[in-house]
């Protein structure tokens, strides 16, 4: 028997694309343009250009301007430094993203670094990431705060509680771990190295997995009641009769749905709010640089 709440990320990502799309026109009115979102891919990585498409597709569906660059796989570091500074340069363009990751040959931090901070939607700049180290306002990365945002939802106050992070990747397990700090969550970072994983997670209220392989973290590792934000978007290898493989977590979702008070599902959990958190970070970038008061409620 298990009485587990799915935590539904695609119905909340639904809300917030709306309350977006409902804040668009009085930055348009005050400002005579709408915000706009640059997204960068290169290469022919067929996930990653899904991926590119259904941003496209929301952002138009918010009413900011979606501007796509398609660089082919042996795009040389220049151009694409040259492309990232134009897109600074562009009054048009509030975001910037980057998507990653990039091919072998291209220096990632090094074009993440040439992203002008305040489009830098990612939240990957060294200025970003410093920022929310010092829990200073800036840019944060979308997959982090749509977590938080799921969390504070069902939750509602973090503080005192203990939470841990499996991975520690730029992009998802340090700022989520700042996140949960600033929320006065007693934060554990755990990784590759980290002895007796089990035994951590069992002390903790909120697991967040976030280390890119399928089904790692079992239920019985759980503490009962704990909420878990299955952060892990894996493709297992296409079944008999099958053309794409099943989409998982890095949660055995079935197993922890017997611990689990609450669990966001893979797909329509966390994926959805990433996409969601790229719009909110676009629109609160094009007020910032437009020296406008933050959007509310957002
Ligand atoms: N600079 C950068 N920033 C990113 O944020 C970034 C990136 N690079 N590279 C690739 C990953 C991946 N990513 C996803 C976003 C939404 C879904 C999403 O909405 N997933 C749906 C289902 C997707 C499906 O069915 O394939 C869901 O979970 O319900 C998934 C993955 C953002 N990424």
């Amino acid at each position: 028997m298990s009485g587990a709440t799915i935590i539904d990320g695609k119905a909340f990502a639904a809300g917030l694309r709306a309350r977006i799309a409902e804040a668009v026109p009085a930055f348009s009115s005050a400002t005579g343009r709408v915000p706009g979102l640059a997204v960068v891919l290169v290469g022919d990585d067929a996930a990653s250009a899904v991926y590119v498409a259904s941003k496209g597709k929301a952002t138009v569906a918010a009413g900011m301007a979606s501007f796509e660059h398609r660089l082919p796989a042996d795009t040389k570091q220049e151009e694409l430094i040259a492309l990232v500074r134009q897109l600074n340069a562009d009054e048009s363009v509030d975001g910037i993203l980057v998507q990653l990751p990039l091919p072998k040959h291209l220096d990632e931090q090094a074009v993440v670094d040439a992203i002008s901070p305040e489009k830098d939607v990612d939240g990957l700049t060294p200025i970003s990431t410093g920022r929310l180290a010092l829990g200073l306002p800036g840019l944060v990365p979308c997959t982090p705060l749509g977590s938080l945002m799921l969390l504070k939802d069902h939750i509602g106050d973090l503080s005192g509680k203990d939470a841990i992070v499996i991975g520690r990747s730029i992009l998802v397990g340090k700022p989520m771990a700042q996140l949960l700090l600033a929320e006065n969550c007693t934060v554990t970072i755990a990784h590759s190295r980290t002895r007796d994983l089990k035994a951590r997670v069992q002390q903790a209220d909120i697991v967040v997995a976030a280390v890119g392989r399928a089904e790692m973290v079992k239920g019985d590792w759980l503490k009962p009641g704990a909420v878990v934000i299955d952060v892990g978007i894996n493709r297992l290898d296409p079944a008999e009769g099958e053309t794409k493989g099943r989409l998982v977590g890095d949660v055995d979702y079935a197993s922890a749905l017997e611990l689990a008070s609450a669990i966001t599902p893979v797909p329509g959990g966390v994926g959805p709010m990433t996409i969601a958190c790229l719009l909110r970070n676009t629109l609160v970038a094009a007020h910032r640089r437009a020296g406008l008061a933050d959007p509310e409620g957002l």
